[in-house]
């Protein structure tokens, strides 16, 4: 059976600089994929290089054997790969409701994801469906960001540093949600500087460090000592 999506020896560039050296990925129905690594390791430009944002200047992207690498981006939406991006950015003249309706725009058809169903997944969007968006907490704010990418039905989901700045009573409530989007047939891909949340979360981890991938494998596999060298490159202590 062929991957969900796979990603096969990525590179991507700013200019003349190489942010992405070779990347292989592959991510299949109901998995959650992590990717984890210190700042700069290249994660968000993956994400992007992924969703057309990053220029990909060499490999592929297949989504269920779809080329998407040569799409623009509003294509890419379109043939089912959604991002909920790092600091959200949410219409902040926009209520809750109307950011949500806006992630529907990119949707294919009829599909699981309603706006009752993402109300039921988060209650609090619910009761603060009248409010501007921008006066919601930030994990609200997450929430909502999260809704409105599940609004386009993605058959995966790229959650881009979700628990960033956020409090782990919070981050908590916001991963309890995975579960319920993995089972609606969503595969989910998640940047994560949290070791242990990533380690948590997802059935695969992939660790990054300069551009590449350094380690790859599932939670239970991976050894705490394994997992330092491919975050930091050295051994500390
Ligand atoms: N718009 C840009 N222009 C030029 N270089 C960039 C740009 N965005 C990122 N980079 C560089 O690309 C490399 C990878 O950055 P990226 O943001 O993908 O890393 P990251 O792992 O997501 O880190 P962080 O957690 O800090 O976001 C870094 O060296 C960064 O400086």
């Amino acid at each position: 059976m062929s991957a969900l999506l796979q990603v096969t020896g990525l590179t991507a560039h700013y200019g003349d600089f190489q942010a992405l050296f070779g990347v292989d990925l592959t991510l299949d129905q109901g998995q959650t994929l992590a990717i984890i690594g210190a700042n700069g390791a290249g994660k968000t430009t993956l994400m992007r290089a992924i969703t057309g944002i990053a220029r990909v200047t060499g490999g592929s992207v297949l989504l269920d054997g779809q080329r998407l690498d040569r799409m623009a981006a509003p294509e890419i939406l379109h043939a089912g790969v959604a991002m909920v991006p790092e600091g959200r950015r949410l219409f902040p003249s926009l209520t809750v409701e109307e950011n949500l309706r806006i992630g529907a725009h990119a949707r294919q058809g009829s599909g699981f994801w309603t706006l009752p169903r993402i109300h039921d997944l988060f209650p609090v969007l619910r009761d603060r469906r009248d409010h501007p968006a921008t006066a919601l907490s930030g994990g609200q704010q997450q929430m909502v960001a999260i809704g409105r990418a599940l609004m386009a039905n993605p058959r995966v989901l790229l959650c881009d540093e979700l628990s960033l700045g956020l409090a782990p009573v919070v981050i908590r409530e916001i991963y309890a949600a995975f579960p319920a989007i993995r089972d609606s047939g969503t595969a989910i891909v998640v940047v994560e500087q949290d070791i242990g949340q990533a380690l948590k979360v997802a059935t695969r981890v992939h660790c990054m460090m300069e551009g590449r991938i350094t380690l790859s494998g599932a939670p239970a596999d991976l050894g705490r000592e394994a997992i330092h060298d491919a975050y930091f490159g050295v051994r500390q202590g």
